[in-house]
């Protein structure tokens, strides 16, 4: 009898050699969770294996794998599971089938699985790193670009589960199927419905949602339907502020996302319950409590393990303490998510402050908490940084970690940027003046090559730093500078933009909206990118900027003060370091004088700003950096014991 191996992880590689002393296969195939992988080798260019059942649920559900030989034939063979092969960690890393059309008509190619488990190449040929231990990782997001994006949020949740799926990670993003009736829903076309129908039971009684799904770039991207996610305006709300109904829609997320490793059969099978959630922000946070209060008292998650990944510890999900009977959760776990106002920010005499807090629900109850990036996970500590969970999240400390982000290399990259009219390296920098011209003609501002443009690109929000801008700017005017402001949110500052761009007409643009083409564009067209964000967990535009060859001044704070480095015209025995400007206090006289010294040596010492602009241009922004650190934490999570068992 011939036994047919599935190959799923790169220790297969010693595996097999074993194994073939042994057994005899009849062929190899990287089969990456029922999807594709091209395997080289000389006998098979190249194998499918699928579940013919639908999921395995059984030893003895029934196989078909198709081989293509070298002469372009196919040949499918039907398979009965035999049994699970494990790696030292317990995850399942290959299958054994026994054939059901007899061994004789199998080959076995024993050198095809030394070969195959050499070189691991994905559909577009490139050759991937794989981690030691693979996880089923499971994202719970509001946010997951391009589907869905209104800040950084969008931008991580759409780049970092690709980069830990290449890194051979089994990766499933869970957010809403959100529908606005705008250009934006066409991202959904192929996302297509798992026919799967699932009650879950919150807000006084069942919610059915359902499930779409696309695979692409090696990751599950799963949709929650529910109608609440079919209406106008953005994922939070719409030009009448936050919706009234978001604690419901996030609640529903985070039941339904919790549902999905148990029921879908991506693939062919289910993540299962041995997976590694990562609840993003407070729309994700009630997944590690429900984990802990609604499946562990039942057995089911007992190996699974919750990391809370705090991108903006400003929004927590806060409402009445009356709404805890909406979350479907035991009434024993009200403490989980209590939260008592201060006396100072409480509303009126008979305000007793009491809330629940679903943020703070997952910092009592995740497994392991991460910020993204180490200066924010130390500022989150500190009565200044803490939002008032500042206490919780020290006791947490042991436990918590931070992890800067990476950015999506591909996409923003000036050398082929569909965005940009002009492309450049930091070989050759000529295309960078070519694309401030073009953004200084789009924007009808008079054509200076030499006339330091600076710009910003952000949410319109007191996190930014806004205000600081608005005070600043009429000097800054006095200056010979051109300034352009790309942002949506708070109406007070979109109208002051407007305003100003009448006030200074040959000197100021305020762009109001949210562009990505546009701020692609400003990206590569601006000498200088201003940030003076009061706080920033990791800021993603200065990490663009400085890909792009843009320089950034930015607060020194969290995640800015992490990744950009103050120019010193004396490091480096004269010939310099640095990539940018931090100024710190976060005032209007120190953010101008960092600006001031920026545009002086934009004008006067061309050598240095070019050594600036390269030392950007040449760091390390890819998200594999990252998603090495993450791996680290998830061993961390699997090797300690479920914080809440
Ligand atoms: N008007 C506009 N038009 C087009 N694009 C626009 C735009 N306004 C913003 N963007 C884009 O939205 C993203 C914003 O990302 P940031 O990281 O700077 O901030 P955000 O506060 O949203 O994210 C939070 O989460 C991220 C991710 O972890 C952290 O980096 C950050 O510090 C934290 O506050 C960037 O891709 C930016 O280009």
């Amino acid at each position: 009898m011939a036994s047919l191996h599935i190959c799923r992880t790169p220790s297969c590689q010693s595996f097999l050699k074993s194994e073939n002393k042994r057994r005899s296969f009849s062929s190899v195939v990287h089969a990456d969770l029922g999807h594709l992988w091209k395997v080289r080798s000389k006998n098979v260019s190249l194998m499918l294996v699928r579940s013919v059942g639908g999921g395995i649920q059984s030893s003895q559900d029934e196989f078909s794998a198709i081989e293509k030989n070298g002469d372009g034939k196919e040949k499918e063979d039907k398979a009965l599971v035999l049994g699970a092969e494990t790696d030292e960690s317990g995850s399942v890393i290959g299958f054994n089938l026994i054939s059901q059309s007899g061994a004789e008509e199998i080959e076995s190619h024993e050198d095809v699985a030394v070969d195959t488990a050499e070189e691991i190449v994905d559909a577009e040929g490139r050759e991937k790193a794989q981690t030691r231990v693979k996880h089923s990782i499971v994202f719970v997001t509001a946010e997951a670009a391009p589907y869905s994006k209104t800040g950084g949020l969008g931008d991580v949740c759409g780049s970092l589960p690709i980069a830990l799926a290449s890194r051979g990670h089994r990766v499933m993003v869970v957010s809403p199927r959100y529908l606005h009736g705008s250009p934006q829903d066409k991202n959904l076309v192929n996302a297509v419905d798992l026919n799967c129908r699932v009650k879950v039971y919150c807000f006084g009684g069942a919610q059915e949602v359902s499930f779409f799904h696309e695979y692409r770039e090696g990751v599950d991207w799963v949709f929650v339907d529910h109608p609440s996610y079919h209406r106008p305006g953005n994922p939070y709300g719409d030009g009448r502020g936050a919706f009234g109904d978001n604690q419901f829609r996030f609640t529903v997320l985070c039941h339904a996302a919790c549902e999905a490793p148990l029921v879908l059969p991506l693939g062919g099978y289910t993540y299962g319950e041995k997976c590694l959630f990562l609840a993003n922000d407070w729309h994700a946070s009630l997944v590690p409590v429900l984990l802990a209060a609604k499946y562990h008292p039942f057995g089911v998650y007992k190996d699974a393990r919750s990391v809370l990944v705090i991108h903006n510890l400003a929004h927590q999900g806060v409402e009445p303490a009356v709404t805890y009977k909406n979350f479907g959760l035991p009434p024993e776990w009200y403490g989980a998510l209590e939260w008592v106002f201060p006396t100072w920010a409480r509303t009126h005499a008979l305000d007793t402050g009491e809330a629940v807090n679903i943020l703070k629900g997952a910092i009592v109850t995740a497994d392991r908490i991460l910020t993204v990036s180490k200066g924010y996970s130390w500022e989150i500590t500190t009565v200044e940084g803490g939002y008032g969970l500042h206490e919780l999240l020290s006791s947490r400390r042991s436990v918590l970690n931070g992890v800067t982000n990476g950015i999506n290399v591909s996409e923003w990259d000036p050398s082929s940027d569909e965005h940009i009219a002009f492309h450049y390296s930091a070989d050759d920098l000529s295309g960078k003046v070519q694309c401030k011209i073009a953004l200084q003609k789009e924007l009808g501002l008079p054509v200076r090559p030499d006339c330091p443009l600076i710009g910003f690109i952000g949410r319109l929000d007191y996190q930014k730093g806004i205000d600081l801008i608005r005070w600043a700017v009429p000097e800054l005017m006095e200056d010979d500078i051109q300034f352009v402001m790309l942002g949506s949110g708070d109406r007070l500052y979109e109208e002051w933009m407007r305003v100003s761009e009448s006030t200074y007409r040959d000197k100021f643009r305020g762009w109001v909206g949210f562009n990505v083409p546009i701020s692609h564009r400003i990206t590569a067209g601006c000498d200088i990118l201003l940030m003076p964000s009061r706080f920033e967990p990791c800021g993603l535009n200065q990490l663009y900027a400085m890909r792009y060859g843009t320089v950034p001044v930015v607060h020194g704070t969290g995640g800015l003060r992490d990744t950009v480095q103050t120019f010193d015209p004396f490091a480096q025995g004269g010939a310099g370091e640095g990539t940018g400007w931090t100024f710190s206090p976060l005032s209007k006289e120190s953010m101008l004088s960092a600006l001031r010294l920026a545009i002086l040596t934009y004008r006067d010492h061309k050598a240095s700003w070019d050594g600036i602009m390269k030392r950007g241009m040449q760091r390390d922004y890819t998200w594999e950096n990252a998603a090495i650190q993450y791996e680290q934490v998830f061993e961390w999570a699997f090797i300690d014991r479920p914080y809440i068992s």
